[in-house]
């Protein structure tokens, strides 16, 4: 088998704050997110992503919110986590596309510094990464600004 392909799907609720990770960057944001880790919601829906490629689970398998090891953790961390045990299986990551749905934060501005955080926790190239935006046009709870999403898809490779 030369490809494995996986997919993923996070949601965080609004709560106080005033800013959200994503892809490892701070965005500063009007809200912050509820969250065991820092709630980034682009890297958990990659690492979820990246895992059922291989079918080892989602991140609360490996990474259980009633654990306090992972109270408030860098999710970038988490996804070199999960790159690990890509590699210790002789995959890594193709590529990966990234949809972040929110009506705010605008995610447009910060895009180019999240790829670059992922391409260099995956030891891949930049143009291997994307990540990109669309709002609910104000319907549903992402419309209604009551948390944010993503949606991850990513194609392993044999190393
Ligand atoms: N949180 C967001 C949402 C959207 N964008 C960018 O705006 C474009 C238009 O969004 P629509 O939902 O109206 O299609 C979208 O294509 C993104 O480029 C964004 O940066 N941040
Ligand atoms: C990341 C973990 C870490 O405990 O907790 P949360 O930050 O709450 O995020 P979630 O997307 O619910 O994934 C579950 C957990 O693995």
């Amino acid at each position: 088998m030369t490809v494995r392909i996986g997919q993923g799907y996070d949601v965080h609720a609004f709560g106080d704050g005033d800013h959200v990770m994503l892809g490892g960057v701070r965005v500063p944001h009007a809200r912050g997110v509820l969250a065991h880790s820092d709630g980034d919601v682009v890297l958990h829906a990659l690492c979820d992503a990246m895992l059922g490629a291989l079918a080892l689970g989602d991140i609360g398998v490996h990474f259980p919110p009633s654990d306090d090891r992972w109270k408030g953790a860098d999710s970038r961390m988490l996804l070199r986590h999960c790159n690990a045990l890509l590699a210790e299986r002789g995959w890594r990551v193709g590529n990966a596309d990234v949809t972040v749905v929110c009506e705010r934060p605008k995610v447009g501005p910060h895009a180019a510094a999240m790829r670059a955080n992922i391409a260099a926790d995956l030891g891949i190239g930049l143009d291997d990464i994307s990540v990109k935006a669309t709002t609910s046009e104000r319907l549903g709870f992402t419309g209604r600004e009551e948390g944010i999403a993503a949606l991850a898809a990513c194609v392993l490779s044999r190393r």
